[in-house]
């Protein structure tokens, strides 16, 4: 299910870091990024380490800024321009329109599992008696045991902690999903999890952008994959 308008539209992006401890040492990353992101598309960043893949999702989330171009994300009353916009509207646009699976789970120490999941849906307005049953709904598919909902994710394996991370970063429907390696930490069944619930999301209008090093899984989701290093300086060192 692909409409006209896209969800995200990047244009003409170019980023550069600039090392302040490294003598002002810059590093030019990417240089006049195309790409758009229909509701129901799935679009993958491919390309090698270190092309830029996770520098795009953190520009597009708002965390790292723009040097130059536009990160267009219009969905509902949602039509902001993330590479110029102020705090409260990046903030704005995540609660009502982006998510965000970063590659590791960052969360508020010795809150529990199941709160951890319910939290976007709290901060929608949901109950919380609802937002904790469909919070309970989701672990459960991601196979972490009840015994483990009421503890804090901290000291859960690696892959536990994955899978609460794409609990909470899937259990809000908007219309605009960022998945950095959601299923890097995971055994096979749970691939396959995660592959059902990204089919779900799609068929239910969402665009996605991701990044995912499991040709397997790469396979399963994408609709287009983005060059990312033909949008790569030649060499990285700028003047
Ligand atoms: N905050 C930062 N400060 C300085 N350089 C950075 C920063 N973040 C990323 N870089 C540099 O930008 C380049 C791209 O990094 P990025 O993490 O986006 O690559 P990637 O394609 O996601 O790699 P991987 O597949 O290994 O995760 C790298 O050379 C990295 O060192």
């Amino acid at each position: 299910m692909t409409t006209d308008q896209p969800t995200l539209a990047v244009s003409g992006l170019d980023k550069t870091f600039t090392m302040h401890l490294q003598g002002g040492q810059r590093l030019a990353v990417l240089r006049g990024l195309d790409f758009d992101v229909s509701p129901g598309e799935c679009v993958v960043l491919g390309g090698a380490s270190g092309a830029g893949k996770s520098s795009i999702l953190k520009m597009v989330y708002g965390n790292y800024a723009v040097d130059r171009g536009s990160v267009l994300l219009r969905a509902g009353n949602i039509d902001v321009d993330i590479a110029t916009a102020n705090p409260r509207e990046i903030l704005t646009a995540r609660r009502h329109a982006m998510g965000y699976v970063s590659q590791f789970l960052r969360c508020v120490p010795r809150v529990p599992a199941l709160e951890v999941v319910a939290e976007p849906l709290i901060a929608r307005g949901v109950d919380a008696t609802e937002a904790g049953e469909r919070a309970a709904e989701l672990l459960s598919r991601l196979g972490i045991p009840d015994r483990l909902w009421g503890l804090p994710p901290a000291t859960f394996s690696g892959g536990e902690q994955q899978r609460v991370n794409v609990a909470h970063g899937f259990i809000a429907d908007l219309p605009m999903l960022l998945l950095d390696e959601p299923t890097a930490s995971l055994d096979a069944r749970n691939r396959r999890v995660v592959v059902e619930l990204i089919a779900e999301k799609i068929e239910a209008g969402t665009a996605m952008l991701g990044i995912f090093h499991d040709a397997e899984v790469r396979e399963a989701v994408a609709d287009h994959v983005v060059p990312v290093e033909d949008f790569t300086p030649m060499s990285k060192v700028a003047a």
